[in-house]
């Protein structure tokens, strides 16, 4: 039984690639080396993943390791080769070519990392396009893309075609675009690995606001730690078709559950993904103290500690909880507490 909060579920999933690999699969009972020695790709290796509504799900891995056949096989544009797919209770590998086409149209949106703006069409068109093919009255097509045009800060520049615009603004666009048709579930495969590192942070920033106003369930691929690390509420760190571990940013830098994730994650600061929540002593603030929320990083506590408080008060839902002392924070630093 899938949990109330999960809205998207992947249960022994696999994509092997090749002929007749459905049969190969079942003689080889799960052995992926059985099928690589018979010239069969196995991209996907039996994977079970849960994705709770609201959160932003990175799906991280080294180039080849089946991040973006997973999430072809999670959208179903590919047929799995044995496993499950649940979208909301709906098991996808059942549902009709009409019923796929209406949950892609209406319920999943989707950025590619170079998806194509149709190039003889102004941006106001390209975001209203997927209204049009759902057949949403003109007016109406017209007024929602200007609203998503301004969300993603393109408001002035509806009526430029995309040669006008440069590569962050045309990403923009398609993001604009697949929001337009408010999807419940939006994937994002390297929506921003085109771009050029400071443009690509500002569109993370931009990314972490959008996602503030809309809480959508995201599935989210990167080949970038850096980038999963920050807009990431849970990432799977995929290593030749396989999922590796599935957790908090903080867990996967604290407590690696295998080699390949700890040399993955040994070089990220752990100031960088330790939340105060987990440092903080509960209990009354005393006055006068700096408050930071819960959720926030000792990396962004760490302006009051270099300005010489020694403790800082923690708040949740804006209330104050507890508090983080500098000897915590240090010990962390130093490789003991948390
Ligand atoms: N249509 C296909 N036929 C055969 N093999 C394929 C096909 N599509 C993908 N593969 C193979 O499956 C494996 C996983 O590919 P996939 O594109 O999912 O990886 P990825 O993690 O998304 O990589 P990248 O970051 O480079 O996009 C690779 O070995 C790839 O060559």
């Amino acid at each position: 039984m899938a949990e109330p909060d999960e809205t998207l579920i992947c249960r022994e999933l696999w994509k092997v690639f090749g002929a007749h690999a459905g049969a190969a699969l079942s003689a080889a009972q799960g052995d992926a080396d059985r099928l690589l020695a018979q010239g069969l790709v196995p991209a996907v290796r039996g994977v079970n993943l849960s994705v709770r509504r609201g959160e932003i799900f990175v799906i991280m891995g080294l180039s080849g390791s089946g991040k973006s056949t997973l999430v072809r096989l999670l959208s179903r544009l590919i047929e799995p080769t044995a496993g499950e797919v649940l979208f909301n209770g709906q098991n996808l590998l059942t549902a009709s070519d009409a019923e796929m086409t209406r949950i892609r149209r209406h319920k999943m949106g989707m950025v590619f990392q170079h998806f194509a703006l149709l190039p003889h069409l102004t941006v106001l068109e390209n975001v209203a396009f997927p209204l049009a093919v759902q057949g949403v009255a003109a007016d109406r097509r017209a007024e929602r893309a200007r609203e998503m045009v301004a969300l993603v800060g393109l408001a002035g520049r509806e009526g430029s075609y995309p040669r006008q615009l440069s590569g962050g603004q045309q990403q923009r666009v398609g993001i604009a675009r697949s929001l337009a048709v408010e999807p419940e579930l939006w994937f994002l495969d390297e929506p921003f690995s085109a771009l050029d590192p400071l443009i690509r942070r500002e569109l993370q920033d931009e990314f972490i606001r959008l996602q503030s106003r809309l809480h959508k369930t995201i599935v989210f691929i990167t080949h970038d730690f850096d980038e999963a690390i920050r807009l990431a509420d849970r990432i799977a760190i995929m290593k030749d078709g396989v999922v590796e571990q599935c957790d908090t940013p903080e867990a996967l830098v604290l407590r690696p559950a295998t080699e390949y994730v700890r040399a993955f994650t040994g070089a990220v600061p752990k100031a960088k993904v330790v939340r105060l929540a987990r440092l903080m002593i509960p209990g009354p603030v005393a006055e006068g103290l700096a408050l930071m929320p819960d959720r926030a990083t000792v990396a962004e506590a760490g302006p009051a500690f270099l300005g010489g408080a020694e403790a800082i008060g923690i708040t949740q839902d804006g209330l104050p909880v507890g508090t983080v002392s500098r000897r915590a924070v240090i010990d962390l630093l130093l490789g003991g507490g948390a």
